[in-house]
């Protein structure tokens, strides 16, 4: 075996001896100094290196294809040092494949060493610390790039803090501050605490800036829910759902989907039912979730999780527009999710797809060939026409709406489904939204936390990796989470349990303490606060022309703050799937005529939904009305302001009977209400028509003083007579 020495391979190389010792010594092998002789082998994988092969092969490892299947059962450590090992066999693998020739002893030895190494700390014995172990994750995965966290402002200030506490940080002089407060009409001692409000009003006086300290769980969720910097941004595929009414060939046509995109070849295996499916069209990525109905995607959305970005709207070309259609655009339509029209059965002798497009057009929703810009296709999913037409048209909107996500941070998602499994422990789907997860990565889900244990796409392979809109399949978490949870990738398990823990803190305040949407009693006051720009409300009623004079109606009210919209009419009963609608879009529901069932009913209570039932049109339409005026049949109390007794009465012509009264107790208004008093008997409850001092006329009049009143519309005064004023204020709603 011919010999070459270190500094005839670097002149050949063009590289200084010392550069090409640097490179060796990065593969694992020992060169001494220049004169050192290498191996064959050596010298092929430093070629293989500087040639490009070794650095396109760490990208090829991205391919999840070409990542090798990973054991169930590894734990998070594990997971870790296989993904390693994959790696380097990668490297090794696609530098030598092609060139047919053997690993070079010495790099395996130096994997070796490292596996030694990694098996060491596995087992405990290794010195290295968990520090180290997070160096090397950051490393090899670049999705952990969590954003630091920092404070807007320099100063940062407690829930409560005292006096003196607030002076020091503002540096400014305790009794300036005490004078500060008074004028906002705080009295306040130098060692007393004031809230975090009161502080920062006070130094917003002094023109300074602060932040209130948050939790560290607070903390933990701004360092994985920030925004992308759009450079970081790149495009991602749609996530869409299938909806339409019963019967109309919903669940048929997503197998046909499913059965195209393993018919192109472009995926294989066997579809497994993970909650949602994952097809291609010309390389292209569309995510479908496997549930159809809109039912499904509104109780994702009421309870939080927008994940759909296109719906496709099945009708039946033999059957036309049904009422489960109209809620099914209703509830796209409330989502702000684009609808693509899919108009099914086209195959069958009776369909009639142009009576299907006149429907739609009479509900609002115009096709392209109507002169709309709601995308239209004629399909059968069991004699498979056009399904790849509208599996390009779901390309073509998502393409302009332009999807984007950033792979290259922690993933976060939302949960699709979820389940205990028999040897496997809690199975979840997760939607990932936005970043790359991987096996290894610590997570949290709603209340639930761990680390992805193992990982698999939606034919059921195993897969070490996903990026932005992709469906997976995850085991590792301590426990079963909701679907429609949030999901993170943190970058340790202590910020993933953090996590979890602050959502459980948030269920079990929320069991106790419901949070409500939007009802007429609290309009006003979310109108007046800016909270509410628009009323939603859901319209149900027994006949069609009911529903059509509601709609009508209520579409008409609309003040300066705040517009009516009818998201949704229909005849029928109040359904499961109103009351979803209602809590996803913050409505409220209007029923003329029709009642909800029990079941019904407690589910509006659970989901804190108003639900309001009349038997005549115009008094809902008022109740709306007065409600937006903050004029809803207020609840009033008595007041009683004072007492006062009649010591004298005057005639004054043209006027009528004037008593000189003693205020005995509280006070009189000039507004006040009145009630004349004979021997403990009510004999008369009126207005004041005059209120005087002297021979001026009085606002007020109040204890230990004189003064002379009149009664409006009643002259029948006597001296002994006792008069209660008394005045009626609205009780505040709770
Ligand atoms: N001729 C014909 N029949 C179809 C087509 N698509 C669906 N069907 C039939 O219509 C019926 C209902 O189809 P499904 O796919 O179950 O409809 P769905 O909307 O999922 O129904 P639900 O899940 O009950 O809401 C089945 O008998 C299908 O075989 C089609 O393109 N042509």
């Amino acid at each position: 075996m011919s010999k070459i020495r270190v500094y005839q391979l670097a002149k050949d190389l063009n590289l200084t001896s010392k550069e090409l010792i640097e490179k060796f010594e990065a593969l694992g092998v020992e060169v001494h100094n220049h004169m050192s002789t290498l191996e064959d082998s050596d010298i092929e994988v430093l070629k293989a290196l500087l040639s490009g092969a070794v650095s396109e092969s760490i990208e090829a490892e991205e391919d999840e294809e070409e990542i090798e299947e990973v054991e169930e059962d590894l734990f998070e450590d594990e997971a870790e040092a296989l993904y390693e090992d994959d790696l380097e066999d990668e490297i090794i693998k696609s530098s030598f494949a092609d060139k047919k020739i053997e690993k070079p002893k010495k790099v395996i030895r130096a994997i070796e060493e490292a596996e030694e190494e990694i098996e060491q700390q596995l087992e405990g014995r290794g010195s290295k610390n968990k520090k180290a172990k997070k160096k090397r994750r950051q490393e090899t995965n670049p999705a952990f790039r969590p954003q630091e966290f920092s404070y807007e402002n320099e100063i940062v200030l407690g829930e409560t803090i005292s006096i003196g506490e607030l002076a020091k940080e503002l540096k400014k002089q305790p009794k300036d501050i005490i004078m500060k407060l008074m004028n906002l009409g705080v009295m306040a001692t130098l060692n007393q605490d004031i809230d975090f409000e009161t502080a920062e009003m006070i130094a917003i006086e002094y023109g300074i800036s602060v932040s209130k300290k948050l939790t560290e769980e607070e903390i933990e969720e701004k360092r994985y829910n920030f925004e992308d910097r759009p450079e970081d941004l790149t495009k991602r595929a749609p996530v869409v759902t299938v909806m339409g009414h019963v019967d109309h060939g919903k669940t048929s046509l997503l197998d046909a989907i499913r059965n195209t995109s393993v018919t192109t070849g472009e995926a294989g295996g066997i579809t497994q039912h993970i909650g949602a499916s994952e097809v291609s069209l010309k390389g292209e990525k569309i995510v479908f979730l496997d549930t159809p109905g809109h039912e499904a995607f509104t109780t994702l959305r009421a309870r939080g999780a927008k994940v759909t970005d296109i719906a496709i709207l099945v009708v039946a070309a033999d059957d036309g527009v049904m009422p489960q259609t109209i809620e099914a655009i209703d509830h796209a339509k409330a989502a702000g999710v684009p609808i693509i029209v899919a108009v099914n059965k086209i195959d069958k002798a009776n369909a009639n797809p142009d009576r299907v497009k006149q429907e739609l057009a009479d509900r609002g929703l115009l096709i392209e060939e109507w002169g709309g810009d709601v995308i239209s296709v004629e399909v059968s999913a069991i004699k498979n026409i056009g399904i790849d037409t509208l599996l390009e048209m779901v390309l073509l909107v998502a393409e302009m709406l332009e999807l984007k996500a950033n792979p290259k941070r922690p993933a976060l998602g939302t949960i699709l489904e979820a389940k205990v499994e028999k040897g496997r422990g809690p199975v979840a789907t997760v939607l990932i939204e936005n970043g790359t997860l991987r096996v290894g990565d610590p997570v949290a889900a709603g209340a639930t936390h761990g680390r992805v244990r193992a990982m698999f796409n939606s034919h059921g392979k195993t897969i070490k990796q996903a990026g932005p809109a992709s469906a997976v399949e995850i085991t590792g978490l301590n426990d079963v989470p909701t679907a429609g949870d949030k999901f993170y990738a943190t970058e340790e398990e202590r910020h993933a349990r953090a996590m979890a823990e602050k959502r459980q803190a948030e269920l079990r305040v929320s069991t106790l303490r419901k949070t409500p949407h939007i009802s007429l009693e609290d309009l006003f006051n979310q109108i007046s606060q800016g909270q509410i720009k628009d009323l939603n409300i859901i319209v149900k009623a027994d006949a069609h022309g009911s529903v059509e004079a509601l709609k009508t109606s209520l579409n008409k009210i609309t003040n300066e703050e705040v517009r009516v919209n009818v998201i949704h009419a229909n005849v029928g009963t109040i359904t499961e799937s109103d009351i979803l609608l209602a809590s996803a879009s913050n409505a409220i529901i209007i029923g003329f005529n029709v009642r909800p069932s029990a079941v019904v009913a407690s589910l509006a209570e659970n989901e804190g939904v108003e639900l309001k039932t009349y038997r005549i049109i115009y008094e809902a339409i008022s109740d709306v009305e007065a409600a937006m005026k903050g004029m809803l049949a207020p609840i009033y109390k008595e007041v009683v302001l004072g007492t006062l007794s009649i010591r004298a009465t005057f005639k004054v012509p043209n006027v009528g009977t004037i008593a000189g009264a003693y205020v005995t107790n509280g006070k009189v208004t000039r507004n006040s209400q009145v009630r004349l008093i004979r021997d403990g008997i009510v004999i008369h409850e009126g207005k004041l028509s005059s209120l005087k001092r002297f021979k001026d006329d009085a606002k007020e009049v109040a204890q230990g003083y004189e003064c002379g009143v009149g009664l409006e519309n009643y002259n029948d005064l006597k001296e002994g007579d006792e008069i209660e004023a008394f005045i009626i204020e609205e009780v505040k709603r709770s």
